[in-house]
């Protein structure tokens, strides 16, 4: 068994700031005997527009975002080492749609031990969406989509599959990352309330469920800015490969947290051997290969 850790906070258009509250989770992450910590999407900046989103993300302090993660990792005792998972933003090679703006890369990075990226994905599904009496949200508009999927990657809580927030709607991406062998599936998010209040516990049980996997869900909560113009959902969770939830954070308030749940494979292997669910597929019957 090993300790997981999920941390939440509220990200603001001020990424030093953020880089402070990254920084001080992966310190109690480590002190509570966790093994890895898995940060929301967009942890380094939530932009009020995508405008700002567009310069904050040329800022130097976008980039000392994440070299200070690798500083603060490197800091911690030997045995206390972190592997870390966090959402940021980098500058794409390619241009918007409606200007010649460079666009944004909504990409996940794995940060091993040693405070080295060993990992990046990049999101494949973007947010385009008109949530009726809620948000219109139109992430293409700035953010370059991936065209990879990520093979899952070896940590100390087995095998993690990549995957970033409105990817888990498209449960074929939960399914080939379980064929490629994944045990672990992490989806960093920024939900929105409206959507999350509807879905969020229910797409990490479903995916948990369908895929025989840990879910690992972590989200950024709270306002945004000042107005309240965004809000995120938080509810980050933990849910085993039986689709029972191990920890959720609570949603009094949008305080920086950390939740906790052990990672034990002997679980995911006798529900596995219980239910064949991979071995039971009819690519015969669907005419693919998941
Ligand atoms: O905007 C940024 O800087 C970071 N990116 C996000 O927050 C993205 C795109 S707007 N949010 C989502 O994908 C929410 C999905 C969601 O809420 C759902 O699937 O219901």
């Amino acid at each position: 068994m090993v300790l997981t850790a999920v941390g939440q906070f509220c990200a603001t258009n001020n990424i030093y700031s953020n880089a402070t509250v990254v920084c001080d989770l992966i310190q109690r992450a480590s002190a509570m005997g966790a093994k890895c910590l898995f940060l929301p999407e967009a942890s380094d900046y939530i932009a009020g527009s995508s405008a700002e989103s567009l310069e904050l993300v040329r800022s130097p302090q976008a980039r000392e975002f994440v070299e200070r993660i690798q500083e603060a990792v490197r800091q911690l005792p030997k045995n206390k080492s972190v592997e870390v998972s966090v959402g940021i933003h980098e500058i794409a090679n390619t241009v918007c749609v409606d200007h010649d703006k460079q666009r944004l890369k909504n990409v996940l990075l794995w940060i091993d031990s040693n405070g080295e990226v060993k990992k990046s994905y990049q999101k494949v599904h973007l947010f385009d969406v008109d949530v009726p009496n809620g948000p219109i949200l139109r992430e293409s508009l700035t953010v370059e989509p991936g065209t990879e999927i990520v093979p899952p990657i070896d940590t100390a809580i087995g095998k993690v599959g990549l995957a970033i927030c409105y990817d888990i709607r498209f449960p074929e991406m939960a399914m080939r990352l379980r064929s490629l062998g994944a045990q672990v599936l992490a989806f960093p998010s920024a939900f929105t309330v409206r959507t999350g209040m509807a879905h969020w516990e229910v797409l990490a049980r479903a995916r948990a469920i369908d895929n025989q996997c840990y879910v690992i869900m972590p989200g950024l909560v709270g306002k945004h800015d000042l107005e309240g113009k965004r809000q995120s959902w938080g509810h980050s969770i933990i849910v085993d490969p039986w689709g029972t939830i191990l920890a959720q954070a609570p949603d009094t308030d949008a305080e920086p947290r950390i939740i906790v749940a052990d990672i034990d494979h002997s679980v995911t292997k006798k529900v596995r051997e219980n239910m064949p669910l991979w071995e039971q597929r009819r690519p015969d019957v669907f005419g693919y290969q998941v």
